[in-house]
């Protein structure tokens, strides 16, 4: 009752979260958390539903009913574009920029963590060399790797990496860890769908599985 770490709220809280469409639930209600220095496996089947609750925690789909807060605070679209990065199946880059113009644009929009370059994210990712290469001639797992060397510069503490592994090579997948560790380590938390525990990131984890009673 007088530890002050008691009351300290989780980074993500949601409360009987739901999505439907057509009237047909996708999922919930559900009720999860996920703290500092915690990453939370999102699990399920294809179709189950977890692009959709990454797309709705990121606020690029509306909820039919539940809270989502941020540091115990109700996250409106403010908040969660200053809180999250968010990895979707897709890279979102510009197809005719190279990979450092790609970065610079990223950062302008989304803000740059301190101490990191654009030069020494693209050297953790593999992609040294690759500077002024245009996205749309990077291999898929090259853009995949751009796309992590812009989660890498991101300020946001809390990352939604949907399926963060396809695409990626060996090498790649332990780089993916490798960053998820490190971002947890700094105090953040990551919620990473994949469809199997065989790449799970060795940090502290919770696990959701969706689809056949979410909650
Ligand atoms: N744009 C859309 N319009 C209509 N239905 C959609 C749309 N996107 C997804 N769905 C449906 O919503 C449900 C959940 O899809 P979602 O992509 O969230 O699943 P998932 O768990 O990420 O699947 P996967 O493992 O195959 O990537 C599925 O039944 C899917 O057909």
């Amino acid at each position: 009752m007088t530890d002050a770490t008691a009351h300290t709220p989780p980074l993500l809280a949601a409360h009987g979260l739901s999505f439907a469409r057509n009237e047909q639930a996708v999922f919930g209600p559900l009720d999860f958390a996920v703290e500092s220095g915690e990453a939370l496996l999102v699990q399920g089947d294809n179709g189950a539903g977890k692009t959709t609750l990454l797309r709705v925690l990121a606020g690029l789909l509306r909820a039919d009913a539940g809270e989502i807060e941020i540091e115990g605070r109700r996250a409106r679209s403010r908040e969660r574009s200053h809180a999250i990065a968010y990895l979707g199946h897709l890279p979102a880059l510009k197809a005719d920029l190279g990979a450092v113009e790609n970065l610079e644009f990223l950062c302008g929009l989304h803000g740059r963590r301190p101490r990191q370059t654009i030069a020494g994210a693209l050297g953790i990712v593999g992609l040294s060399g690759y500077e002024d290469a245009l996205a749309r001639q990077l291999s898929a797992g090259q853009k995949k790797r751009l796309s992590l060397a812009r989660l890498w510069l991101s300020p946001a503490p809390l990352w939604l990496l949907d399926e963060p592994y396809a695409n990626l090579d060996l090498d790649g997948i332990h780089l993916v860890n490798r960053m998820i560790s490190a971002h947890l380590q700094d105090g953040g938390a990551a919620l990473v769908t994949t469809h199997g525990a065989y790449a799970a990131p060795p940090v502290r984890t919770r696990e959701l599985v969706l689809g056949g009673g979410d909650a």
